[in-house]
Formats: structure tokens, C-alpha cells, sequence
């Protein structure tokens, strides 16, 4: 690890005069940073060492909470195996990059290696570095966090060591949550070294335990498609490299030295003075309502001791707190109907007057009212339209495409909103609130049913944390003028919305392999089943295509409607049905397997399964 023992080091300590020269006044930036700079001694024997004294005084200057940790610069001694451009390639999902970090699984080989990691990190900062114009790479600092899969601590010492070589001062908050990480680039507080110019979660929500992946930000947000496909390409042009020191590492190990903060501390302090602000500037604003949190073993168990509690909440009977990467009880996920009823029935327990259940790294959540009734998916789309229409009566409401009819009726007829529908995808629709935004067509809340949701007057930030932050703020507000205890406030709210005696999601597999898709790829083949079924419904005067559609096939008939769809993500056509009754939803069912039965590539056992065939 010869570059890492050499230019690492020099590069971190670089990035602390940068540091500093943020920290210190005009008067003394120069003197210490030129002094380092100067006392850095060049390396001996393969590692570099440096005269302690510049760096001590410019520790003993910093005011940051924080420890100094060493990782270890090296992950191996051993031959690295070589990574091909496009195997680097397959690891961008959508706007995450999400692959294998733990070995052992059969037919899942690891692709989430530490040095393809290391060379990850080392393209973001590549990137970063391009985005940045006229700044230097010692003048970046980035901060690193993760949730609570058993693959973070690895993952994030190579994240750590891959930034580092390009000299950008890296600071860990260790276990964290998604929306925490995006914070941190928009924080205004020297002593916690923010705001960071880029930020890098750890996390692969909630897929099973064997994987990984990572989230980018900078203060405009989460990174987007093309940017990932950015930093892949040149981690893999730098793959070699890494590879090749890292195939030394263990005659030139070092140490690297990073930050350690406690930001989910700043972060969490922020949503409770967002309550107390809320609420009337009350220190405890929800003394005697009982709140049970359910974190599935994830990073959200913060919520219970950091921002339930001071408030004034009682949580006795919250689960599942204690971060365990196996997530032996259930799987983190608002979307789950195993999750939700293992939230339903702590609340019941335990007679509270709310329960709330966040996913792996908390950037989606659902919420239980005291009846046992579940706020997730249409519901608390629902609930939140509500809270942010009294707020802002006719905005607009932007969703994903599985949103059901009734949702709209409930949002434009009894909300005064109007609610526009767009695609599937939680990147897909805050980009499109604020694109409305921008052409004049206020927007301020953008949600999706899978219980990902962001405000505009919370800088766009997508967060499960702060959504139920909104529906603290109704239940302490209620109370405050006279309107009783307990979550009944918020079940009031959506009174009257329509929802369907049956709904279902069945996914139909691409068979990737099969003769049928004639050497073309699985999204020519989903495409051309869609334009079939589309052919079909034109056809037939009981089914009537959805006239505004962003992407897909919708179609109302029977009482119901269908929604038939690319995934964003896998070789799967999602297929939504939503109906009056199963006999309504099985006509549904028949008309799209008619239409598409002959697409012999695509498995339509579900469907088949489903009407009973
Ligand atoms: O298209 P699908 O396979 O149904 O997946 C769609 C979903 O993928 C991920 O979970 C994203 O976080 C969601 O925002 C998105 O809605």
C-alpha cells in the first residue's frame, strides 16, 4: 500500500490545514498550515512519518468533538483479483450502487470487495473533485456513516481509505442514518466539521444481510444516474491501481488517520427543536403520550433516546432498537406486511397512542395509530397530504405511480390539492417537485407509497424521520389547543379516503436467457410486452387507458384499475391491481395475462396463480 502510506498520509494532513484554515483566524491559517506543510518529513522505509508537533498544535486548536481513529491503510497482503470495467458497471442501481459484501451466500458471489470499495471512494472523490471547480482535493472534506449490516465497519474503513488517497480529510459518524448523511452537507457547524462537501451512506436498506451499497450527497442532494455512472467508470479505471498496492499492503502498511463525530447527536437535536419549535416553543411537548418505535435492528433506534425521550415521550415497549446486521426479527422494511404487523402489535401491547417503524437506514417510514390502524402506503400519503395542505391549501402533491385512484379523489375533492402522479422511484419524484417547482407549480411535499417522503421546507431532504416529525408536530399541536390526547387527530385526518377492497402487486419475471429476447436486453423485452398490451387495451372498450401516465401501462375497467410496469431496478415487470373485489380484480388479471401470454420470456405463473388458471 505504498501510495496510501506515502500520499495518504500527506494528503490527510494537507486536508487538515484545510480544515483549520476554515477553523482558524486569517492570522494564524497561515502560520500553522505553512508549518505542517513544512514539517512533513518524506517517507522512510515505506511509510511516511511526519514531525508530531505542527500536527499536535493544530489538534490542540480544533475545537471539534471528535477522536482521532486509525484504520488500517492496507486491507490484505494477498493477490487482488482483477475487476472488469463492466462488472463495476453492474453494480449502479438506479441512483444507489448496491452489490455483495459478504461471502457465503450460494449464487452470490462477493462484488462489494474492500478494494473495489477503496477504489469506489476514491472515484467519488474523483468526481466530487470535478464538481468542485477551483478547489483543491485537500480543501474537500467528506463524511462517511452506515447502518447496522455487519459488512459497515469493513466497508467503511475502505471507504475511509479510498477517499483519503485522494487527499480529501475524511470524517466518520459510524452508525447513522441516510437523511443524517444528506444533513450533513447542508449543517452549519465548525465544531462538527460541517458542512461536508459530499457525504457517503453506507447502506443497502433493506436487502438481506449479505449485501451492501452506497448513497452519495452534496448539498444539492443525493447524487442522480449519470453521476453514478461517473464514479463507477473511474473506479474502475483506478481499480488497478488500488489493486496493486494493495496486493503489498502488508510490508507498507500505515495508518490513516480520520475523524470520528457524533453527528447523529446534532442531527437528532435538530428534529426535536423542530417539534418544540412546533409546538409553541414547549420543552417537552409530548409529555404523557405513549410512542413505541419499532427500528427492525437497523440505524433508526436513535429515535427512542434522542428525540422521543426529550421530548417528553414515554417509549417503553419500543423493539428492535440495538443495531444487529442479521436482523434476526424482522426485515426492516415499512413495505413488509411482517414488519408492520410486528409494529401493530407492540402498540396494541402496549396501549400506546402511536407506534413508528423506519426502515434499515431511515429514509422511509410508516406510522400505527392506537387503534392498531396502519398509516403506510396510500394511507399515509394520505396523512401527509393533509398536514401539508393545512399548511399550504391547494399545493401539489407529487407521488409515485402505484398510487391508487382513491388517493387522488381524497387528495383534489376533499384537500382542495391536486395530486400528481409520476413515476416510481423516490430520486424520480423529488426531482419532479422541484422541476415543478422551478416552472411555477408549487409543490411541497413529494412521497412515495414505499414510505420514502421529503418537504420542501426540509431542503428536499428524503427522510422517514422527519415525516413523522410532521405527525409529532399534529399530535402536540392538537393537544395544545384542546383538541384531547391519543393519535385520533391524526386518524381523523384521513377520513373519507377510498381504498380498495383488494390490492395486489404481482411481479413478473424477465427470463434473461430465453430464446424469446433474441440476443436483445430484458428492457426491449419489457418495453415491447408493454406496447402489446397497449395495442390490446385500445381495443377493448370494457378497459380505458389512463389519460396522463408517466411510465407503463395504466388502464381503469371493472371498478378497479391496472398498472403494468418496467422496475426500475430489476429484469421484473411490476404489475399493480387494485379492485372493488377479487372477481373485479381477477377480470383485471385475465385481460393483462391474454394480452400478454404470448411473451414466452416472461414468467406469468403469479398471474396465472392469481386468476386461478
Ligand atoms: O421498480 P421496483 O422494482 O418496484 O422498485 C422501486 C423502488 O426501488 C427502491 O426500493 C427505491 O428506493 C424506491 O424508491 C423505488 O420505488
Amino acid at each position: 500500500m505504498a501510495a496510501i502510506s506515502g500520499k495518504v498520509v500527506q494528503h490527510n494532513l494537507v486536508a487538515k490545514c484545510c480544515q483549520q484554515d476554515r477553523e482558524l483566524s486569517t492570522k494564524y491559517r497561515l502560520y500553522y498550515c505553512t508549518l505542517s506543510r513544512r514539517n512533513l518529513l518524506p517517507p522512510v522505509g515505506g511509510k511516511l512519518a511526519w514531525n508530531g508537533n505542527s500536527t499536535m498544535q493544530l489538534d490542540a486548536l480544533s475545537k471539534s468533538k471528535r477522536g482521532n481513529v486509525y484504520c488500517n491503510a492496507a486491507s490484505s497482503s494477498t493477490a487482488i483479483p482483477s475487476v472488469e470495467k463492466s462488472n463495476f458497471l453492474k453494480l449502479q442501481n438506479g441512483s444507489d450502487i448496491r452489490g455483495v459484501a459478504i461471502d457465503g451466500v450460494e449464487g452470490e458471489p462477493l462484488t462489494l470487495t474492500e478494494t473495489v470499495t477503496e477504489a469506489i471512494a476514491a472515484g467519488f472523490s474523483g468526481w466530487l473533485l470535478a464538481k468542485k471547480k477551483n478547489v483543491s482535493s485537500k480543501c474537500l472534506r467528506v463524511s462517511v456513516g452506515h447502518d447496522s449490516r455487519i459488512s459497515a465497519q469493513k466497508l467503511q474503513d475502505a471507504v475511509s481509505r479510498g477517499l483519503a488517497r485522494a487527499g480529501v480529510e475524511v470524517i466518520q459518524y459510524g452508525l447513522a442514518s441516510t437523511p443524517a448523511m444528506f444533513n450533513s452537507t447542508l449543517t452549519e457547524n465548525e465544531e462538527f466539521s460541517c458542512p461536508v462537501d459530499g457525504s457517503i451512506m453506507i447502506t443497502a436498506s433493506h436487502l438481506p444481510y449479505n449485501r451492501n451499497g452506497f448513497k452519495f450527497f452534496t448539498s444539492a442532494g443525493g447524487l442522480g444516474k449519470p453521476d453514478i455512472k461517473d464514479i463507477l467508470e473511474r473506479a474502475a479505471d483506478i481499480y488497478k491501481n488500488i489493486a496493486n498496492e494493495n496486493s503489498k499492503g502488508a510490508e507498507t502498511a500505515a495508518s490513516l488517520d480520520v475523524k470520528r463525530v457524533d453527528y447523529m447527536s446534532v442531527y437528532a437535536s435538530n428534529l426535536v427543536a423542530a417539534v418544540r419549535k412546533a409546538a409553541g416553543n414547549i420543552e417537552k411537548p409530548l409529555e404523557g403520550f405513549h410512542i413505541v418505535v419499532d427500528a427492525g435492528n437497523g440505524a433508526g433506534g436513535f429515535f427512542v433516546g434522542k428525540v422521543l425521550e426529550p421530548l417528553g415521550a414515554i417509549t417503553s415497549g419500543s423493539q428492535f432498537l440495538e443495531p444487529d446486521g442479521l436482523f434476526p426479527n424482522h426485515i426492516p422494511n415499512p413495505e413488509d406486511k411482517t414488519a408492520m404487523k410486528a409494529i401493530t402489535k407492540a402498540v396494541l401491547d402496549n396501549r400506546a397512542d402511536l407506534g413508528i417503524i423506519f426502515d434499515t437506514d431511515v429514509d422511509r417510514s410508516a406510522a400505527v395509530d392506537s387503534s392498531g390502524r396502519e398509516f403506510n402506503r396510500n394511507r399515509l400519503i394520505a396523512l401527509m397530504s393533509a398536514i401539508v395542505l393545512e399548511e399550504h391549501p391547494g399545493t401539489t402533491i407529487v407521488t409515485d405511480s402505484v398510487t391508487s385512484d382513491g388517493l387522488t379523489t381524497f387528495i383534489e375533492k376533499k384537500l382542495g390539492g391536486k395530486h400528481h402522479r409520476f413515476k416510481r422511484g423516490y430520486k424520480n419524484v423529488i426531482d419532479e417537485a422541484i422541476r415543478l417547482n422551478s416552472v411555477g407549480e408549487e409543490a411541497h411535499l413529494a412521497i412515495e407509497t414505499s414510505g420514502h417522503g421529503a418537504l420542501k421546507e426540509n431542503h428536499w431532504l428524503d427522510d422517514g424521520a422527519y415525516l413523522m416529525v410532521k405527525l409529532l408536530n399534529k399530535l402536540a399541536s392538537a393537544r395544545t389547543s384542546g383538541l384531547g390526547g391519543g393519535s385520533k387527530v391524526l386518524t381523523d385526518m384521513v377520513e373519507g379516503l377510498e381504498e380498495p377492497a383488494v390490492a395486489v402487486e404481482l411481479r413478473l419475471k424477465i427470463d434473461q436467457n430465453h430464446p424469446d429476447l433474441q440476443g436483445g436486453s430484458f428492457h426491449d423485452y419489457g418495453e415491447a410486452v408493454l406496447k402489446q398490451l397497449e395495442n390490446t387495451v385500445e381495443l377493448d372498450a370494457k378497459l380505458l387507458k389512463a389519460p396522463v401516465n408517466y411510465e407503463g401501462v395504466r388502464v381503469s375497467g371493472f371498478g378497479g384499475w391496472f398498472l403494468l410496469r418496467l422496475s426500475l431496478h430489476d429484469p421484473v415487470l411490476p404489475l399493480n391491481i387494485e379492485a372493488p373485489s377479487k372477481e373485479d380484480a381477477v377480470k383485471l388479471a385475465h385481460d393483462v395475462l391474454n394480452a400478454v401470454k404470448e411473451f414466452t420470456a416472461l414468467d406469468t405463473s403469479a398471474l396465472t396463480k392469481f386468476v386461478g388458471v
